[in-house]
């Protein structure tokens, strides 16, 4: 099955999933006096391939939220909320999202097993987001789905600073899985953390506050792709362009 939103990360010149939340972890806000369709268009200016959506209430979220983006955006987009029950995936169809976060971290295995299956079934692409190799085995499907390694700890409402060499050390197992897209998540502060983080071969990266509160997000991104090495698809038969 093709995913729209797996599609649209794996043939992007930077591969940054960016979101639209309303405030952090500690409940300070992140829009500063911005709309989210301000933001969007910033994102959309910035050649962002999809966008992630932040529903759940810790941060401030809710379902018209995703309603408002999806009315704003042809852009995919992929909901981050607490899903639990068959029917928030139909919810998430109908308020237009092209993928769905299922966290294996508030999810017993039966219960991912059984999400991930009707999410595909339903037309979503499962965003199955992990923090340990044990939570692999319960991820049926994994060449239909993105798989995240979260480097902060959701069971803590992610007020802890997170650590990126949980992305680094999970990587092998989760290309394993046959994950077309592994991606990294949270905590990712610093262009220099996200060029190496692709370098080391995540197909996608999950960046948001460190966007939202960067007083020059373009200068961000240009310090990200200064310190990539040589993109694959720069890469000829003749050498490196
Ligand atoms: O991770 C979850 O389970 C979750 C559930 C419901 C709402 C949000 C959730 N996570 C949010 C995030 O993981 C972060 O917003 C995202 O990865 C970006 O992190 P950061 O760049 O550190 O702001």
């Amino acid at each position: 099955m093709s995913s729209r939103f797996i599609e649209a990360l794996l043939t992007a010149e930077r591969p940054l999933i960016t979101e639209v939340k309303r405030r952090d972890a500690h409940g300070l806000e992140l829009l500063a006096g911005r709309t989210p369709a301000d933001i969007v268009a910033a994102y959309e200016a910035a050649g962002a391939p999809c966008i992630s959506v932040v529903t759940g209430r810790w941060f401030g979220g809710t379902p018209s939220l995703l309603r408002d983006v999806a009315r704003i955006t042809r852009l995919p987009l992929l909901q981050k909320d607490f899903i639990t029950r068959r029917e928030q995936l139909h919810t998430a169809r109908e308020l237009g999202a092209s993928a769905v976060l299922l966290t294996a971290a508030l999810l017993p295995g039966t219960a991912m097993r059984t999400l991930v299956t009707e999410a595909l079934r339903t037309g979503l692409t499962p965003f199955v987001e992990i923090t340990g190799e044990s939570e692999l085995a319960d991820i049926p499907h994994a060449d239909e789905c993105v798989i995240a390694v979260n480097n902060k700890d959701i069971t803590a409402r992610e007020r802890d600073a997170g650590d990126i060499e949980r992305s680094i050390a999970l990587l092998p197992a989760v290309l394993a899985t046959g994950t077309p897209c592994p991606v990294s998540a949270s905590a990712i502060d610093a262009p220099g953390t996200a060029a190496r983080l692709l370098d080391e071969g995540y197909a996608g990266l999950l960046v948001a506050t460190a966007l939202l509160r960067a007083r020059d997000p373009h200068a961000w991104l240009a310090r990200l792709d200064g310190a990539r090495r040589a993109p694959a698809r720069l890469v000829t038969a003749g050498g490196t362009r």
